[in-house]
């Protein structure tokens, strides 16, 4: 890539402490004229949404994230109260659970966070708590449930231990009817009654007003309930209470983050393609995946903190664009798949394939250049003193060493790289990311002409899911008759008797089986061993 390329489309704003390179995507000098309309009709429809427009058709919403970090644009005083009147409950509630105002049953203050949620009632607490906790100076330190599986929620309970009469627990579900969540609590709920506790004491809410987890949390007198209002979508929930209460409790910066964001909304809201960050993102998105996302987003931070940066974009941009109809309701299958972790740990995993093998992805990298946290990022962190690991280097200029030897490495075999830059790691600039990656893909989905504010397809699964829960509480009270043979059925008989699917029902038993629910004969062939109450 030449030095004049770099120059014509290197994007930098020294007062967001933000730049951005797409010089290494190889669009030709008149695309960014070509797509101009396109790109002004999506401003238009941004605009629109941010004035209160229905945006997401199909579940008759408005989508206002914009106005969590801008509460004066919310349409009517009613919306600007909601969200001003919760952020100053969420810094209330913190503070009095730091000063002991709001304390654990046995008096003692709550010093540790149990987040209960999944999706995006995770992935942004998630993130947050990793890319800017400072472990053993968090005013909590903080675990999470975010799936059903017992053998991850009982890890997490093993990690508490003996801090569980002083943890305090945040259910978070939009919906308030999500069965991860719904098990979590539940299995939260036991554990502390098997510890001799009362959960409602320890609990608090972040749902929907009126959801199952909201009439759960009044009839049962938990702690505090805080509102998910339903024009925040789940992905784009991370600056409501959702992410802003297990953030301000452990003791984060919230304000920072919301200022953040706000600044970056400020510069992708103006209509001027060339100096809009969030637009260029889109249209480079556009331009190497042929707006049909014939490449796959790798995302690789140059940033151990940034980890989980790529996990909490796969969903953003994959439940957001990843749609079988567009807006005029033709069959498109679009969307773009989102990978990564962090470098240079790639380099030594699949950095190889990359550079060699199949070339269908584009790379994102993301620079921090400051090093080491510091005192004065807002994170309270204490900046240790650089060593040097050879003369004149430290590590960190290794490890812009190895963001810059890679990204040539990947050019010189034509495999495009996007550099996303920032100053340094911190609340504000945390805010940043997530207020330009949420306004890139709403503009690119308005480039590809996609309702990014649904998630049709989600519901397939779990409609499916219900279903083999159902077909399992056949197969049992089959087992169970009266007149059940006693040495057993097998798998194809018993779905025969409840009417539902061999395969399935072979499936349901043998996790039966594994887990001393039924008895299991085993025969051969596999599919005559029998089951048995
Ligand atoms: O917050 P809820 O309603 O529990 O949903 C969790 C997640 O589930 C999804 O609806 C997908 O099932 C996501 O969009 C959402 O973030």
């Amino acid at each position: 890539m030449t030095w004049s390329r770099f120059k014509e489309y290197f994007y930098q704003n020294t007062e967001l402490g933000l730049a951005l390179d797409i010089s290494r995507i190889p669009f030709p000098e008149d695309f960014l004229a070509t797509k101009e309309p396109a790109m002004q009709a999506a401003f238009s429809a941004m605009a629109a949404l941010e004035s209160g427009a229905i945006a997401n058709p199909d579940e008759q919403r408005m989508v206002g994230h914009y106005w969590l970090r801008r509460p004066e644009l919310a349409p009517g005083a009613e919306l600007r109260d909601a969200i001003s009147g919760t952020l100053q409950r969420i810094r209330q509630f913190a503070a009095e659970v730091h000063s002991g105002a709001i304390s654990a049953p046995d008096g003692q203050p709550f010093s540790h966070l149990l987040v209960i949620g999944i999706g995006g009632s995770a992935l942004g607490p998630q993130l947050v708590h990793h890319a800017l906790g400072q472990p053993g100076r968090d005013r909590m330190s903080v675990s999470f449930f975010d799936n059903t599986d017992p053998d991850g929620i009982d890890y997490a309970l093993d990690a508490i231990g003996g801090k569980l009469a002083q943890t305090l627990v945040v259910v978070i579900s939009k919906s308030g009817g999500t069965a991860e969540t719904r098990n979590g609590m539940l299995e939260a709920a036991a554990a502390f009654r098997a510890a001799g506790l009362a959960p409602a004491r320890h609990f608090v809410a972040v749902t929907g007003e009126g959801s199952q987890l909201d009439k759960v949390a009044a009839a049962e007198g938990w702690l505090a309930r805080f509102p998910m209002w339903d024009w925040v979508g789940g992905r784009t929930s991370e600056l409501c209470a959702v992410g802003l209460l297990p953030a301000a409790l452990q003791g984060i910066d919230i304000d920072a983050m919301l200022a953040g964001a706000a600044a970056v909304d400020e510069v992708t809201r103006r209509p001027i393609t060339r100096e809009n960050p969030a637009a260029l993102l889109a249209l480079m998105w556009h331009f190497a995946t042929e707006g049909r996302g014939a490449k796959d987003m790798v995302i690789l931070p140059y940033k151990d903190r940034l980890l989980l940066f790529s996990r909490y974009l796969q969903q953003l941009v994959m439940e957001s664009l990843g749609k079988e109809l567009d807006l005029e309701g033709r069959v498109v299958n679009q969307g773009i798949a989102v990978y990564g972790n962090k470098g240079s740990t790639d380099q030594h995993a699949y950095v190889q394939q990359l550079r060699e093998g199949v070339n269908n992805f584009f790379v994102t990298f993301i620079e921090v250049l400051k090093d080491r946290s510091s005192s004065g990022d807002g994170r309270g962190g204490r900046a240790r003193a650089p060593i040097q690991v050879e003369p004149d280097v430290s590590s960190g200029d290794y490890l812009q060493g190895f963001y810059l030897g890679t990204r040539d490495a990947l050019s010189e075999k034509d495999r495009g790289s996007i550099s996303l830059t920032i100053d340094e790691l911190s609340p504000r600039s945390l805010g940043m990311l997530i207020a330009l990656y949420e306004r890139a893909v709403g503009l690119y989905a308005s480039l590809i002409g996609i309702n990014a504010y649904h998630q049709p397809g989600v519901e397939a699964g779990k409609k499916a899911a219900s279903g083999v829960i159902a077909l399992q509480r056949k197969l049992l009270a089959a087992l169970r008759e009266a007149g059940a043979p006693a040495e057993g059925q097998t798998a194809e008989a018993l779905a025969a008797q409840v009417a539902g699917s061999p395969e399935l029902s072979f499936k349901v038993l043998e996790h039966l089986a594994a887990n001393g629910v039924v008895k299991k004969q085993a025969r051969t062939p596999w599919h005559s061993s029998l089951y048995r109450a």
